[in-house]
């Protein structure tokens, strides 16, 4: 049975006395108020995730990510980090692929697939994103869009890795902007994305395969979101910066 995650990411934002502050909020009101089996995972900037691995704990009910590493184990690569330094601060997981990455920092299909391997390898599990823009969607393109940053991306990898992965559908004109996908749009997308794992693999796989929605993702439009068969949680950006939002979102799969 796949997941139900909700899973936090702050981009560029909080230092580190801001960050443990609002992780330690956020661990308080998960573990006193997130009673189903939903995952809850937060994925500060790198500089603050050994810290928070510690403040959560080892039975911590909220896992901690880092937003990208590098596709290399090791070596001359000033600036980055590695799939294994992640994965000695105590994190789990890693976002790759998200369209600011991509946009910002010309991250490629075929990049992408390295750095999955990378993590893979090091015993993390990706949150990999994918999503159209305005003007692919506007120009009918996005069904096309989806489904090349499948098969150039992740179509690479074998059932067996690919079933470690978790993807977020992120339409990128609905991040940060307050233009969420209705439910409609976005059950359109998912279900879209796990008919093409069909396809690629087989049925009960894709079945298997948690699939999370992002942008402008908040308390009040998830519930109607996390309510779609194929949205199994939400990447949240804005929303997962207040511990009370954040945790009412990760709250939606408590009655589900
Ligand atoms: O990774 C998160 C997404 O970019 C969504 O950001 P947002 O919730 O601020 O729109």
């Amino acid at each position: 049975m796949r997941k139900k995650i909700v899973a936090g990411n702050w981009k560029m934002n909080l230092d580190h006395t801001a960050a443990q502050s609002l992780f330690s909020e956020i661990v308080n009101m998960v573990n006193d108020e997130v009673l189903g089996q939903q995952e809850v995972v937060v994925c500060p900037p790198s500089v603050h995730l050994y810290t928070l691995a510690q403040l959560a704990g080892k039975d911590a009910k909220v896992a901690i990510g880092a937003q990208n590493c590098h596709q290399a184990a090791s070596g001359a690569f000033t600036g980055e980090i590695s799939a294994s330094m992640v994965k000695s601060t105590g994190a789990s997981h890693v976002i790759l692929g998200h369209s600011e990455r991509r946009q910002y920092f010309g991250e490629t299909d075929e990049l992408l697939v390295l750095k999955v391997n990378t993590v893979l390898e090091a015993g993390l599990t990706p949150i990999f994103c994918i999503g159209e823009t305005l003007e692919e969607r506007n120009s009918g393109n996005h069904f096309d869009v989806i489904s090349g940053q499948l098969k150039n991306g992740l179509f690479h990898l074998p059932a067996g890795s690919f079933g470690k992965v978790v993807l977020a559908y992120e339409p990128v004109w609905a991040i940060g902007t307050g233009l969420t996908a209705s439910p409609e749009q976005a059950q359109e997308i998912h279900a879209f994305i796990r008919q093409q794992l069909a396809d690629q693999y087989d049925a009960t796989f894709a079945g298997c395969v948690s699939i999370l929605y992002g942008g402008s993702c908040n308390a009040k439009n998830a519930p109607e979101l996390f309510a779609q068969p194929d949205i199994d949680g939400g990447l949240i950006g804005g929303a997962s910066l207040k511990s009370r939002d954040f945790t009412d979102i990760a709250k939606v799969f408590n009655h589900q």
